[in-house]
Order: C-alpha cells, then structure tokens, then sequence
C-alpha cells in the first residue's frame, strides 16, 4: 500500500505544501522546550501534543529509525534565577548554584512526568542549553566576524539592519516591527531592533567566561545553536506556538541564516495556536492558568487531556472545558471496552486516519475515523490506530470494566422508575435520580432501547451511595 503524501500549513509561505523530506531516511524536527522554572501548564502542554502526533505520522510514513525529534530546556534564565533567589531568601541553605541545579533538575523531572501522562513520545534529543555554552560563544564569534553582530559594554547583539530578509517568517518590515512592537532601546544598542546574543551576569549568578566577559547568552541564540549542532544548517521543520514566531523564531532565523548561510535553516514552519481561557492566551504572566499537574490530580486521565486537544485542530485557538474533558473520558471508556473484545488482534493502524492526519494533521477527522471504527466492530484496527494516537496507554480492565459493574443496578432502577412514570404521570423521582446520578459524574443516556450510564470525568463513585 503507498502512504498518502504529508501536507502541512508552512508559516513560512502561509500555505499547505505538500511534505519533501531533506533526506527521507533522516527527517529532522525541532520544537522549542521550555524554560524550567515551574510546572508546564496547559497551553504549554498543546505544542507537545500536536508535535506529537506528527512525530508518530512521520515515524510511521516512513520508519521509526528515520526522524530525529530534538525539543530543548532553557536551563538559563532570569525566572530560574528568581525562583532559587527566593528560596535562598526563605532560608535554604545550599549555595545559589546548586539551588539553581536543583531548581531545574526538578521541573526537567516534573516535565518528563506530565508530558508521559499525557502520552507523548519522548524526543530523540532533549539538549540543555547549559551543555551547548560553548557551541553559541562559537556562533556568536562568527556572527561578529561576519558583521551581523557586535560588541558593546559586555553585550554582544545582533544588527537586525544587516539581514535583508528579517520578518519574511511574520511577514511584517522591520519598520512596521518598530512601531508596533515594545521594543527596549537600550544605550549599547545601534538600532532598537536589535536584540541580545550575550550578556554580563552578576558574580553570583550563572555566568560563562566568554571573549565578552563572564556572561550568558540570549535566550534566542540557544535554539539556533542546539539545532545547528543536533540537526545541521539545514533541517526539515521547526515548530513551536504561534506567540514564538515573533520575535523569538524570526530572530532564530536570522541567526542562523547569517551564521550559515549555506543552509536554509527550517524547511517547514509549523505553528500551533494558543489554549485559551475566556478568549485570552493562557500564560504564566496572565496568571490565568492552571497546570497539567492540577488536572492529573483532580483524577482526570492523562489520555483524556490528550483526546481534548485532538478535538481541535492546532491551528485553531482553544479552549478548555469540564464538558469537553467528560466527554472525552465518556467517549474513551467506551472505546477501551470495544477494544476490550480484540486484545490478541494484530493490526495496522486505519489507512483513514493516516490520511486525516497526513492532511495538515487533521486531528479532528482522525477522531471521526475511530468512530466509525468503532460503529463498524472494527476491533483490532480501533484498537491499533487508538494505541498509534497515542491513546489506550493504560491497561483496558483498569479503565474499561471496574465502573461498569456497579451501575448496571442502577441502571435497572432508573429503567423500572421510568416505567412507573409513564404509568403515573409523575417524572419527579426520575428526575431526582438523573440529577443525583449527574452530580456524581454519570452520564445518563435514556433512549426508548433502554437506559445507559457511563461513568465520565469526575466520575465519583462515593456519591451514588444511598440510590
Ligand atoms: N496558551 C498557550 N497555548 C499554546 N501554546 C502555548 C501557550 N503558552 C505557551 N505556549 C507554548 O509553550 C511552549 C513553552 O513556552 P515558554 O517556555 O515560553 O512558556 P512559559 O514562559 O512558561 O509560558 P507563558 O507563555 O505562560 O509565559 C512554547 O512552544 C509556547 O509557544
Ligand atoms: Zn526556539
């Protein structure tokens, strides 16, 4: 069977381009990481997902062995600095430094916890932006020989005037960017637009001894230089959120287009759009947000954030809502005792679904594909194609059959409560129980065939006592 072609929206032309690889036994892919001050919260958690998914496209459509998947850790960082000064500052007694290591180590530790519970495959790669100092003072260097940066009071930055094509990714001028953008003038800067590659640090903060002085780079030169030493001058795609794409991707692309102009930098720029609470991005500065870890612990499934964001297709904002996640679970749980039925079936993933996702990872579609698999009996297909999503991670008697059990009485009461309401006109002790049986997290399906309860999100079993 041949694979359906990969199609995916480039930011960089704004259209959906059918997917050449470089080299098709090494595809290359880099997601910008996090900087590891706290716990990933949700919106940081959909870039992973939706990279996720295209990993495991581009792992199947042309082999597990041929894609290199690097997403770094900016281990170097003003809020990490902060968040170990105030712990000093409440009485630790362990010097900066190693409250800073520890500090990092943990939310590195947090991040691999999170991220597994939601089913994402670890990348190949997963470098430190501490272990790569001296590679970014290497493209630094050559950024100043080359005229595209310079040396001033300890700073190093980089002449955005001496790249032609800088705001091609954003489309917008560099004039345009200076008035729209709350750009710092800084007094060792020839233009405002120009941003930092290196910088002086205090004695007692993280610092590198450089040709500058002891200092530590700019967060944007990281990436270039981590990708440029993991993947080369050239690779296949670049992705991140949409609010990285200026000026954080536009200034990575500079740097490494003007370091070496030999390569292309990214093929394909593929940005996803942002979670959002009440219309706004959900983000650390707004304080609107709650943790991937807040979820896990409120009982809700791993599996089930994962279906939430699969529901929407990257390159739409989202929200997140209690109704989506009890669906998800309601729609899960009844997908796992299919699934239940076919576990010694070998199968391949759905042709379908491999299309739907090949189109522009049309994550929604391939939803809609598992449930005609589903509707169909298609067992060990639904089976394979839910596990190749990166669903069913959890053993199927875990999720699928204890909850079940216990609602069949409840089900047969509700049924015969029914029976005597269409007698007596009265619907109040039917309505009483549904009531009851929804703030216990139970969905209830009442159809002529006959009465269903599914346990979904939130589901607490502790509530159903006395019905
Ligand atoms: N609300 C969101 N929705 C989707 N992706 C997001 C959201 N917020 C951040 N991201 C993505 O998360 C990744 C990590 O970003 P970064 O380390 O800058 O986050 P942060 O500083 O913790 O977040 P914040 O944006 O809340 O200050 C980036 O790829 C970024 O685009
Ligand atoms: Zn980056």
């Amino acid at each position: 069977m041949t694979e359906p072609a990969i199609r995916l929206h480039n930011s960089k032309t704004r259209r959906k381009e059918a997917f050449t690889p470089i080299d098709a036994e090494n595809i290359r892919l880099y997601l910008c990481g996090p900087t590891v001050y706290d716990r990933a919260h949700l919106g940081n958690a959909r870039p992973v997902v939706v990279i996720d998914v295209l990993y495991r496209l581009l792992r199947e459509v042309y082999g597990p062995e041929c894609v290199t998947y690097v997403r770094n850790f900016t281990d170097v960082d003003d809020k990490i600095n902060a968040s170990a000064q105030a712990r000093k500052e409440a009485g630790a007694i362990e010097t900066l430094e190693e409250l800073i290591r520890q500090r990092t180590e943990e939310t590195i530790g947090w991040y691999h916890a999170d991220m597994d519970a939601l089913g994402a495959l670890r990348p190949t790669h997963e470098p430190r932006a501490t272990d790569f100092i001296g590679a970014m003072i290497a493209m630094i260097e050559d950024l100043i020989a080359k005229g595209h940066a310079y040396e001033k009071e300890g700073h190093v930055l980089f002449r955005v005037r001496s790249y032609k094509d800088y705001g091609a990714l954003s489309g917008r001028s560099v004039d345009d960017m200076i008035a729209g953008a709350r750009v710092e003038v800084a007094p060792f800067k020839e233009d405002p637009m120009d941003f930092v590659l290196w910088k002086p640090s205090d004695a007692d903060l993280p610092g590198w001894e450089s040709p500058w002085g002891r200092g530590r780079p700019g967060w944007h030169i990281e990436c270039s230089a981590m990708s440029y030493e993991l993947l080369g001058a050239s690779f296949d795609i670049h992705a991140g959120g949409i609010d990285l794409q200026f000026p954080h991707h536009e200034n990575e692309i500079a740097q490494s287009c003007c370091a070496h102009p030999e390569g292309g930098f990214a093929n394909v720029w593929l940005h996803n759009e942002m979670l959002q609470v009440e219309g706004k991005k959900m983000s650390k500065s707004l304080g609107n947000f709650f943790t991937v870890r807040d979820l896990l612990d409120q009982g809700i499934p791993g599996e089930v954030i994962r279906f939430v964001f699969l529901q929407t297709h990257y390159g739409k904002p989202m929200d997140w809502t209690a109704e989506k996640a009890r669906q998800a679970e309601v729609t899960l749980r009844k997908w796992y005792r299919i699934a239940e039925q076919g576990l010694d079936g070998v199968s391949e993933p759905y042709i379908a679904v491999i299309s739907a996702l090949s189109d522009d990872l049309n994550t929604a579609e391939a939803i809609a594909q598992c449930h005609q698999l589903a509707h169909a009996d298609d067992i060990s297909t639904l089976r394979a194609t839910l596990q190749f999503l990166g669903l069913m991670g959890r053993s199927v008697p875990e999720w699928a059959s204890a909850p079940e059990a216990d609602l069949s009485g409840l089900a047969t009461k509700l049924a015969a409560l029914r029976t005597t309401a269409m007698e007596t006109k009265d619907f109040a002790p039917v309505d009483a129980m549904k009531t009851a049986l929804l703030a216990a997290g139970v969905e209830v399906r009442m159809s002529k065939a006959g009465v269903e309860l599914l346990p979904g999100a939130g589901f607490d079993a502790a509530k159903l006592e006395g019905l």
